[in-house]
Formats: C-alpha cells, sequence, structure tokens
C-alpha cells in the first residue's frame, strides 16, 4: 500500500508539535510571514524546531521574504517552502532543499512551472485567492491537476478528516498539507482534529487500488 505523507502546518505552540509528532506527521510547518495568523518569529521557531524529533521534516514557509531572514531560520529547517511569487532564482539561493507553492488561479500553466521550478523538491497546489498568499481554507478543483506531472504534488487548500480521502482518490498526491481543518481557532491546533485527520489519511491509503 502506498502512504501518503502529511504535512501539519502553522504550528505556534510546543504542545501541538508534540501532538503532531505523536499523531504521525511527517511534516511539520512553521510560517516565517509576519502576516499569517499563524506567525512564529525566528525565537519561536527555533523553540518548537528543537522539540522535533529525528525523521520528521521541519519546514518553514516564507512569503517573499527577506533572504537574510531566510538564511538564519534555516538553521532550525530541513526545508523551506517559498508560498509567494519567488522566482526559481530566489528559491534555490539557500543551502537547503526547498518545496515552491503554486496557488491555482486561472490559466495557471503546471507543466510550464514544474519546468520553472526544476530545482524544487515538490510543488505544492493551493487554492487561489486574490490578494491572500495562502492558508484560506478553500478546496480548489481538483480535476485541474494533470494525472501525472514530472514532480511529487503536495495537494493543500481546504483540507479536513471530512475530504482527505476523497482527496486521495481524486489526486494521488505524494502528499497532503493541511493547517485550518486541524486548528480549534488559528494558529491552535487540536489533537483530536489531528488524529482523525491521520485516520482519515490512512483510509483514503487503504481505498487506493
Ligand atoms: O497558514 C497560513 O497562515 C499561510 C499564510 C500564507 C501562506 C500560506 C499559509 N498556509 C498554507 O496554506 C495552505 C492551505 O492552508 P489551509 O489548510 O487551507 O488552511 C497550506 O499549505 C498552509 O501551509
Amino acid at each position: 500500500m502506498r502512504r501518503t505523507r502529511v504535512k501539519f502546518c502553522g504550528l505556534t505552540r510546543p504542545e501541538d508539535v508534540d501532538a503532531a509528532v505523536a499523531a504521525g506527521a511527517d511534516a511539520l510547518g512553521f510560517v516565517l510571514w509576519p502576516g499569517s495568523k499563524r506567525a512564529v518569529d525566528e525565537a519561536r521557531l527555533a523553540a518548537l524546531a528543537e522539540r522535533v524529533p529525528a525523521f520528521v521534516t521541519r519546514v518553514g514557509l516564507f512569503v517573499d521574504q527577506d533572504p537574510a531572514l531566510v538564511e538564519r531560520c534555516a538553521a532550525h529547517l530541513d526545508l523551506l517552502q517559498f508560498h509567494g511569487d519567488e522566482a526559481p532564482a530566489e528559491c534555490a539561493r539557500f543551502e537547503r532543499a526547498w518545496i515552491k507553492a503554486l496557488r491555482m488561479r486561472d490559466g495557471l500553466d503546471l507543466p510550464a512551472a514544474v519546468d520553472a521550478y526544476a530545482g524544487a523538491r515538490a510543488l505544492l497546489l493551493d487554492a487561489y485567492r486574490p490578494g491572500v498568499p495562502g492558508g484560506t481554507g478553500a478546496t480548489f478543483d481538483w480535476s485541474r491537476i494533470p494525472a501525472s506531472l514530472a514532480k511529487p504534488v503536495i495537494l493543500a487548500g481546504g483540507l479536513s478528516a471530512a475530504n482527505a480521502a476523497d482527496a486521495i482518490a481524486a489526486v494521488a498526491p505524494f502528499a497532503l498539507d493541511v493547517s485550518g481543518g486541524i486548528e480549534a481557532a488559528p494558529g491552535v491546533k487540536d489533537a483530536e482534529r489531528m488524529a482523525a485527520f491521520m485516520a482519515a489519511v490512512r483510509e483514503g491509503d487503504a481505498r487506493r487500488p
């Protein structure tokens, strides 16, 4: 059986990091963009990242930010997630693996984006809402994702325990990325919702042919 990887994003509290690890998340995301309700500063990032055990990936999320900040944060991270309009060269300038988030606005040419972001370890596909870089809680039309793309796909946008299995059936992504769907309030994760999300992913995986 193929196992869909899971990233829980927007962690701000030590107890949520511990609960996410206990739930079985493969990756934990920390939002360094100050415009987010889930933003953490460098000191909090360092404290949270220190709690993460080996074999769980620490991901830093940035939105068109100062390279000097990214560089400093990278010391606490395994993977960089660029969620703004960063050009490929801007993503690749750090000595860290990186992924690029693409918001599924009308007319987005995914195969062309795969070529443009050739150095990315995966592409994260999220809903498009004008003026909001991400974390909207909105889904998008999953049928817009081609059946085969020359990059691993991380599906994001409005996921929760209620639709995770359907998302796996529809897209067969490499991974799912969820933030709002596992929260009790913005930036406050909920252990039961995290566990329910993981159970839904396992159910989706079990249903796969
Ligand atoms: O979470 C945020 O506040 C955020 C801010 C700016 C860019 C991205 C952000 N989060 C990412 O958005 C997607 C979808 O989130 P949701 O599940 O719909 O709430 C996810 O990749 C988050 O990592």
